[in-house]
């Protein structure tokens, strides 16, 4: 399997009250006295990147006439530098794996915080954003009348439709009450090589669960699959007064950088994802037992006997790797199978993830 590659940024520790070390992993950056700490709690840091990205203003809301409505998780950026810092981080993440960035994907892009900038470093040619609401398409459609605007629901778009010549590099501070669906509708996508990144906000805690690593307490099903499908980097933490209306936690910004469907099949090692999904979320829906008593009933369905070695574990002491292996023993492998396009979208947002 492929290592997770470490990233280095560089920084300027004169301009910080502590002297730091120039090193830094997953938005974690160390100091001198080897304490860890976010990254976000620099005000000076600049993720390495060859565009300039400058803060600017971000949108006015028109007065009166547009309140943010809580049911569609209306919580607009205001503050310009977490907006640079978010686009930066972006970035960073669409041009990984190439030279320039195109056919961009903004999920619920509002009254523009991060469109406006999208559209000001990239043009409004490579960028198609996705919204629900009839107010925000009216205000965009004012600012940027070339901009490629979808009236939908995010959770019914297909990507592989938007991604024309290339996989689509996505953007988005979500909307919180879906963020579940919508990253596994983007995992399927990344079965048929839809999407190769995305950069989202998410809620603090759902950020932890998607990096945390085995015999953990945020360990789950959230881990397992996106450390599967992607590599996945918590970049910063951001802080609810950068929102209006503040929501009531903290979020983070995640970039993932998912596996082609070629290297995706070879990390799944012939196991169809929605056998995997089935022991995965059988495993966790009870995951203090051990799974000769929670994948019990699955294993008689199937006729097999689980192994010793898999039944006394419990599933947080499972590795990603290890949850294929399992799911190989029970179910064998597949060859040349599709990926399949609704396998994890499936799952219902708040499951036990
Ligand atoms: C957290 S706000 C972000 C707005 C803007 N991008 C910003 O950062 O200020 C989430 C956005 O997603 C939109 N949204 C909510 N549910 C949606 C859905 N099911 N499909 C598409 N957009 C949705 C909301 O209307 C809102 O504009």
């Amino acid at each position: 399997f492929l290592e997770r590659p470490l990233t280095t940024h560089f920084r300027n520790s004169n301009i910080s009250t502590k002297r730091r070390f120039n090193f830094a992993i997953d938005g974690w950056v160390q100091d001198q006295d080897g304490e860890w700490e976010w990254e976000e709690d620099d005000p000076n840091y600049q993720a390495s990147t060859s565009v300039v990205i400058q803060a600017s203003a971000t949108p006015q809301l028109p007065s009166g006439t547009y309140r943010p409505k809580q049911s569609l998780g209306q919580n607009y950026l205001k503050d310009p530098n977490t907006v640079a810092k978010i686009v930066r981080a972006f970035h960073q993440d669409a041009s990984r794996y190439q030279p320039t960035v195109e056919e961009i994907v903004e999920l619920g892009p509002g009254a523009g915080a991060l469109t406006d900038k999208l559209v000001e470093v990239y043009g409004a040619s490579r960028l198609h954003c996705i919204e629900i609401d009839e107010r925000s398409i009216q205000l965009l459609e004012q600012k940027h009348p070339t901009l490629k605007i979808t009236h939908a629901d995010v959770l019914q778009v297909d990507y592989s439709d938007m991604a024309i010549e290339r996989p689509l590099v996505v953007i988005g501070n979500l909307p919180y009450y879906i963020t579940s669906q919508i990253l596994f509708a983007l995992a399927d996508a990344a079965h048929v090589g839809a999407v190769s990144s995305a950069t989202v906000t998410m809620q603090w805690e759902v950020g932890q669960r998607m990096v945390a690593k085995p015999k953990t307490k945020d360990y789950g099903i959230l881990s397992v699959v996106f450390q599967l499908y992607a590599d996945v980097v918590c970049h910063f933490k951001i802080p609810p007064t950068v929102f209006y209306p503040k929501p009531a936690v903290d979020s983070a910004l995640i970039g993932l950088h998912f596996y082609s469907p070629s290297l995706l099949r070879e990390r799944l090692q012939g196991v169809a994802p929605v056998q995997l999904r089935r022991v995965v979320t059988t495993a966790f829906q009870q995951r203090r037992k051990t799974l000769r008593n929670s994948l019990k009933k699955l294993c008689q369905q199937e006729g097999v006997e689980l192994s010793e070695e898999w039944a006394v574990q419990r599933p947080e002491e499972l590795t990603p790797e290890d949850f294929v292996a399992l799911t190989k023993s029970i179910f064998g492998t597949q060859s040349e199978m599709q990926l399949g396009k609704k396998v994890w979208r499936k799952l219902k947002h708040g499951s036990n993830n």
